[in-house]
């Protein structure tokens, strides 16, 4: 799996023009108790927000390495089983490079979350999520995780990280890449 898979999904000219970086961000649910796990960022980008587990993918490892390997630092829980349920697609005002996400949902996992130096772990009821805590797109898309569909998003946030200022957004029959 590799960026350029993305193109089916994405045909603008824009976006196929621009350099990318590719990002996980991976969310343990307890679908018995209608539970999702969420970490409070402790540092870097996206501080102080909630969000799913996540970051950069290395370049040694695949995307779905780079998830559980972020989802075992960021949380310790080692996941059994993960399932790609959303590509999101972030640009900044004055960023060159794209943000490329690529969203995993964990219901199978051992071991038990646990605060490490990035992240403080906390459960929430799939439909209370703190959405004014975490970035402005999440609340847009989690309708789609809580439907069971796929999706793709494109967002294009202002400088200052808060606005999104246009977006594309909508369900794909998989996400299976080749
Ligand atoms: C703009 N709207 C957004 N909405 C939802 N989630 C977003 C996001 N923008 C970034 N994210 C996620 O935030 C994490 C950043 O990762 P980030 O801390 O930069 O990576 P990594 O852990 O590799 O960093 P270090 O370089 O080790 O600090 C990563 O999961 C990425 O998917």
């Amino acid at each position: 799996m590799d960026t350029r898979s993305v193109a089916r999904f994405v045909e603008d000219a824009e976006h196929q023009a621009m350099a990318h970086r590719l990002y996980t961000l991976v969310f343990p649910m307890n679908k018995q108790d209608g539970k999702v796990l969420l970490g409070m960022k402790k540092r870097g980008f996206g501080r102080d927000k909630f969000n799913g587990f996540g970051g950069k993918v290395e370049a040694k490892e695949t995307i779905a390495e780079g998830a559980a390997r972020e989802l075992a630092e960021e949380s310790e829980l080692v996941a059994k089983s993960m399932k790609q349920c959303g590509l999101l697609l972030f640009y900044f005002e004055n960023d060159p490079v794209a943000m490329e996400v690529h969203v995993f949902l964990v219901h199978e996992y051992e071991g038990t979350e646990a605060e490490s130096d990035e992240m403080r772990p906390q459960w929430f009821d799939i439909h209370d999520l703190p959405f004014k805590l975490m970035w402005a797109d999440d609340s847009l898309w989690w309708p789609y995780v809580l439907k069971g569909q796929k999706f793709v998003g494109q967002f294009w946030f202002k400088a200052n990280q808060a606005t999104i200022a246009r977006q594309k957004l909508g369900a794909v029959e998989s996400l299976d890449f080749v």
